[in-house]
């Protein structure tokens, strides 16, 4: 059920005379002047329906040391400081400070760098502003605007109407009621009881279907009806599949960071070792082990291939979308402008004795020029058409009087016209429902003759006949009406005079057959969602090399339940002559089956369905709803860029992965370590210092990540985020790494002798060198010889590694704690270094060979 207007309060605006309002905005039909609006817009806010909580950066930056451990941990060692210890402090403050500010500047970039994106491809409204004629996004509109609307547009705010012609919108959103509402400019409108009946007014969120308008903004943002239901039922986006996956794992990790950090504790007090220190070790191990970067390398590494497709011209408005088209596995897309050409062209206008005639067409060009609807590519073939080849009929003497505006329910369009006193409709639509429609024909000698069987069957067959031949057809049909009709609506649409067909051709595109032949070499299985007929359909199938396995007519799935409907999914490939509301239908059925689906399309009527798919295509081109609805934006309508964007969103969910990889399994292991260590050891295993400082230095190394090449073979397939093959591979390779730290251990106190600073400085080096250098193995599935790293991770990564043999050696040594190893140490080292990642590599192999795929 979609969110109701109806319980909504009136409003003054609704019923007040114009004049009253436009008094109350202090505005006039001409509009505001720039500094009046910018005043307002700093007044109101920007007109958002829920506006983002952005947070100030300083704000956002201080919110980080509200982690409760962080703020534990400067407290303890701001005790410590008063104890005597003041440089223990000085250095937990800097690299806690290091820390926060890396993360900090790294994912406010990352959200510029998107947002920016954004911006781009927003959707933009006509206001008067100094007189003038402006293009604005729609977040820039304040009170007392007036803005100018047409067919295709989005309502952009609540609205008072001062000018209509024929305007008709869609409330779907709000009321829930699918056929367009008929709109008028009023002065002193009687005061409707619910929003649905304030003809006078438009309503934020709602869409212009048919006709123009000029309307002043009475309420914007939260303020609007739109805003209000959206406030408490949409505030924010249900997290997707990969966001729940990402915080899962980092709620598992906190888990086992609480476990072991509680463990440790208590070892140390049970030992009687100083509670101070103890703590202070403590905490540095929890803010070592908590994940606090995950976030961080998530935007980061989204935001890196968001940056990535800009510059194949594809905008990534939602980050999620970036995973979602990774995942994709079933790509459902409209026809016209994704598959074709979206370059329409009459070839062919037949009276109903099927010889190419001038009357139907005269007819339909009738109809196509006094519409005043969104201009489907249909009309405008007639219209060029007209113009170009036959020369255009000559409407002088005809005067238009009404018009039912098309909706993708009924498919066609009807107006009413006049001519010297004579009221004709002249309707124009699919051809099996407007001959459903007729009970005459136009016959050979120019008389409406009754529509015999026969006729009806020769009719159909011709409709049929232009459809095997690949061509899109539409009929025309008539009805003389009294010359006092003023007005018409959806029930004269009825015993109509069938005029004849029209036939038009839409060349599939040129890339299309390739982009799609990749697309299922990658995994993604395509369907077809048309509101066309399925001869047409599997024409342009044909002309694609895409294969049909079934196809299911809008008829056939009104009748079948959703259990029938997801039990012969997998056979369907081709919808047709589907309304929008069944292409939604189609979607969520299609990933209630388990699927992850993506939606392509750039109608009024793909919106829904945009909705409602894991991640939503459109086209920059795209009419305001569909383009507001899709996560992905196309700035060219070039199907291969779809291959690129699924193959870049692989590459991110892969690299997110690498990270999580290396994360977990050294943490796992680092646990075992500790554990160990607190155990058995006489002191702390590293002070609390170095365990930040090793802390800071291996997120610093892990900062390439998002840089990081992916291999080819793994982009083959649709890549989830697979939380239970991360936790076997951490349960596997972190009981590894922790076999190579009590090897440490052992060789520090039993072949070196080392008191307790050289034990911390040995355990200090080896475990950084050892996970740092594992990425090296972790980041491919290949042998590690066998693939390059992108430079930035390599040089991190190593420099790191070098940084930590090297530090001990430095002058900065003793403020860390740490001191100088003999030779045989390094020598020691670099053997247990390098069996450890040969150890590792193996361990991979033996995991991907029995775990993947
Ligand atoms: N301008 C128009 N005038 C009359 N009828 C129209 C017009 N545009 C579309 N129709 C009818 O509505 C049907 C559905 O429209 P359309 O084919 O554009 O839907 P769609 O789902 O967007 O299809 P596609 O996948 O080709 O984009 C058409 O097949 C035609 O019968
Ligand atoms: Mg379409």
């Amino acid at each position: 059920m979609p969110p109701s207007l109806e319980s909504a309060a009136p409003q003054p605006s609704w019923s007040l005379p114009l004049e009253a309002v436009l008094a109350s905005l202090s505005t006039s039909p001409a509009g505001l002047g720039n500094e009046e609006a910018e005043d307002r817009r700093r007044r109101w806010g920007p007109n958002q329906p829920v506006p983002p909580r952005r947070r100030r950066a300083w704000v956002d930056f201080l919110a980080r040391f509200a982690n409760p451990l962080v703020l534990i941990l400067l407290f303890a060692s701001g005790l410590s400081a008063a104890t005597g210890n003041t440089s223990s402090f000085i250095i937990v403050a800097i690299v806690v400070l290091l820390s926060v500010v890396l993360d900090f500047i790294q994912e406010r970039q990352a959200e510029a760098a998107v947002e920016a994106l954004r911006r781009t491809v927003a959707v933009r409204a006509r206001v008067l502003r100094d007189g003038a004629e402006a293009t604005l996004p729609l977040d820039q509109l304040v009170p007392g605007d007036v803005v100018r609307l047409s067919a295709g547009d989005l309502v952009p705010a609540d609205c008072r109407l001062l000018q209509a012609r024929d305007l008709f919108v869609n409330q779907a959103v709000l009321t829930g009621e699918a056929y367009p509402v008929e709109k008028r400019a009023e002065d002193t409108p009687t005061a409707p009881a619910m929003a649905g009946e304030a003809t006078a007014c438009l309503f934020m969120g709602t869409s212009v279907i048919a006709g123009s308008a000029t309307a002043v903004i009475c309420q914007t943002g939260a303020a609007t009806l739109f805003g209000r239901i959206s406030g408490s039922l949409r505030s924010v986006p249900p997290p997707t599949a990969f966001e729940i996956g990402v915080r899962r794992f980092g709620f598992l990790i906190l888990r086992l960071t609480i476990f072991l950090v509680l463990f440790v504790l208590t070892v140390n007090v049970l030992f009687h070792r100083p509670w101070l220190d103890s703590l202070m070790f403590a905490l540095a191990l929890a803010v070592g082990l908590t994940p606090e970067l995950l976030p961080m390398i998530v935007t980061v590494t989204l935001a890196r291939g968001a940056l990535r497709l800009a510059k194949r011209r594809v905008i990534v408005k939602r980050l999620a979308s970036m995973h979602n088209v990774g995942a994709m596995d079933v790509l459902c897309t409209d026809k016209t402008g994704t598959l074709t050409e979206a370059s329409i062209r009459l070839v062919r206008a037949l009276d109903c004795q099927g010889t190419e005639g001038r009357h139907p067409f005269d007819l339909a060009y009738l109809n196509s020029r006094f519409e005043t609807g969104l201009r489907s590519p249909l009309d405008e073939a007639i219209l060029v058409h007209g113009e170009a080849a036959q020369g255009a009929p000559d409407l002088a003497a005809w005067r238009k009087c009404d018009e039912v505006p098309f909706d993708f329910e009924r498919r066609r369009v009807s107006v009413l016209v006049e001519n010297g006193g004579e009221r004709l409709l002249v309707v124009k639509g699919a051809p099996e429902d407007l001959l459903r429609l007729s009970g005459r024909y136009r016959g050979p000698g120019g008389d409406a003759l009754p529509l015999d069987d026969g006729t009806r069957a020769r009719l159909d067959a011709q409709f049929q006949a232009l459809g095997r031949e690949g061509c899109r057809a539409l009929a025309v049909a008539t009805k003389p009406l009294p010359p006092d009709r003023e007005h018409i609506d959806r029930a004269d649409e009825c015993d109509l005079v069938f005029e004849g067909h029209l036939a038009f051709l839409d060349p599939p595109k040129a890339s299309a057959t390739a982009a799609v032949a990749a697309l299922a070499r990658s995994g993604v299985a395509i369907k077809i969602l048309t509101g066309d007929t399925e001869a047409v359909t599997r024409h342009l199938c044909g002309e694609l090399d895409l294969p049909i396995r079934g196809v299911m007519t809008g008829e056939e799935l009104r009748s079948l339940s959703e259990d029938a409907l997801r039990a012969r999914l997998p056979q369907v490939t081709v919808f047709c002559r589907v309304t929008p509301q069944q292409k939604e239908r189609v979607l969520l059925a299609c990933r209630q089956t388990g699927h992850v689906v993506g939606f392509m399309g750039d109608g009024v009527n793909d919106a829904s369905a945009l909705h409602a798919a894991d991640v939503g295509i459109s086209v920059d081109s795209a009419t305001d709803v569909a383009k507001e609805a899709a996560g992905i934006i196309l700035l060219d309508q070039d199907l291969s860029v779809v291959h690129e964007a699924v193959l870049e969103g692989r590459r991110t969910v892969l690299n997110v992965t690498k990270y999580v990889l290396m994360g977990s399994s050294s943490n796992f292991g680092n646990m075992f370590s500790m554990a160990g260590a607190a155990l058995f050891l006489p002191f702390l295993p590293m002070t609390p210092v170095q365990v930040l400082l090793n802390n800071l230095l291996y997120d610093a190394s892990e900062t390439g990540i998002p840089f990081d090449n992916v291999e080819e073979e793994a982009l083959a397939r649709p890549v989830y985020w697979n939380l239970p093959l991360i936790l076997r591979f951490m349960l596997v390779l972190g009981p590894v790494s922790s076999l190579f730290d009590f090897l440490t251990f052992y060789v520090l106190l039993h072949l070196l002798h080392a008191n307790e600073a050289l034990f911390q400085t040995g355990w200090f080096v080896e475990s950084l060198a050892t996970q740092v250098l594992v990425i090296f193995i972790i980041r491919t599935p290949r042998a590690p010889w066998r693939s390059h790293p992108h430079p930035v991770l390599a040089g991190l990564a190593l420099a790191t590694a070098a940084l930590a043999a090297l530090l001990p050696l430095t002058p900065l040594a003793p403020v860390f704690g740490l001191v100088a190893p003999p030779p045989l140490f390094y020598l020691l080292l670099g053997a247990a270094v390098l069996a450890y990642l040969a150890l590792a590599e193996g361990v991979k192999r033996l995991f991907f060979r029995r775990f993947s795929t």
